[in-house]
């Protein structure tokens, strides 16, 4: 840091349609798996605070759920979680994807009478050539104040270096607000929860993830192995049979899975135990979803 690169921060909110690439997009810059992101849309629920730090600046990315219209009380906290991260951050990155053949409305509405800078983040670019992706960007570009249009792949890390000095020319000078070496500012529990909502994704198919949230327990740190209890919550009663699979043998997967990435995600061994429990139409129930942290 010297006297002409004064030490820059500020929030950064990552917003865009479900399966845009997102929280890929986060977790490629900070070199780290701080949100979840699988193939299927609508992964990320909560806002996932995600610290990017350098000699000279520090972004508070604020990872955030796909723009959708709600149809559940699940998604429409989920909603409410896009708007307080637009409300919060200091620069938006409005995460594109030239593949997607669906309509953006929703993002652009969102997004239209905001007085921000918006980057353009057009992504997957690995996927389309550069000349068919600038073709589909345009339509935002006719819709939307956007400062400038930044082709990325969160995949080969092409084009995230040049996006995050856009970021940096963006912000006010000021103080780091976390300690340098901070990655996020969640506690482990959070993060447990995720993993496990991640495997559910991941293993498990149509409706069930989506019907499903996770409640850590509790969490006993020991000395060389951590104790954790956690609960999937269904929505109906027929689904916790097809979580627990023929002779319990789905939950035992699922067990396996989350528990090896717990433990890379922590880098200590773990004790994981799964229970299923119905809350008959939780994502439909406002109180419920409170309850369940969302
Ligand atoms: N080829 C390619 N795939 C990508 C890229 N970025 C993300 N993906 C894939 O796109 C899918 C969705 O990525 P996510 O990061 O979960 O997307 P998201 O926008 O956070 O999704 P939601 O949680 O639904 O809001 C995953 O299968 C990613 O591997 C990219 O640059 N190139």
């Amino acid at each position: 840091m010297t006297e002409e690169t004064p030490h820059k921060s500020g929030y950064a909110a990552i917003i865009g349609k479900p399966n845009a690439g997102k929280s890929t997009l986060m977790n490629r810059i900070l070199g780290h798996k701080i949100s979840i992101a699988t193939h299927k849309a609508q992964t990320t629920r909560h806002q996932v605070v995600g610290i990017y730090s350098d000699d000279d600046t520090q972004i508070v990315f604020l990872d955030t759920p796909g723009v959708i219209t709600p149809s559940y009380e699940l998604q429409k906290a989920m909603m409410k979680t896009v708007e307080r991260a637009r409300a919060d951050a200091d620069v938006i990155l409005l995460i594109y994807d030239p593949n997607d053949r669906h309509p953006t409305d929703e993002v652009i509405e969102l997004l239209r009478s905001i007085n921000k800078p918006i980057l353009l983040v057009v992504n997957k670019i690995d996927l389309i050539n550069r000349k068919e992706a600038e073709q589909k960007a345009a339509h935002l570009e006719d819709r939307l104040r956007i400062r400038s249009i930044h082709y990325v792949s969160a995949v080969t890390g092409e084009g995230v270096d040049d996006l995050i000095q856009a970021i940096r020319g963006l912000l006010m000078p000021g103080p780091p607000f976390y300690p340098k070496e901070d990655l996020s500012e969640h506690p482990v529990r959070f993060f447990v929860s995720e993993l496990i909502r991640e495997q559910l994704f991941l293993l498990f198919h149509e409706e069930i993830p989506y019907s499903c949230t996770v409640e850590v327990v509790s969490y006993e740190a020991g000395e060389d192995l951590d104790r954790i209890s956690a609960n999937i919550i269904v929505n109906r009663k027929s689904q916790k049979g097809m979580l627990i699979g023929k002779g319990g043998e789905a939950i035992k997967r699922l067990g396996i899975r989350s528990r090896e990435s717990i433990e890379e995600f922590i880098g200590k061994q773990i004790f994981l135990d799964l229970h299923v429990k119905v809350r008959e139409k939780w994502r439909e129930k406002e109180n419920w979803v409170r309850n369940l942290g969302y």
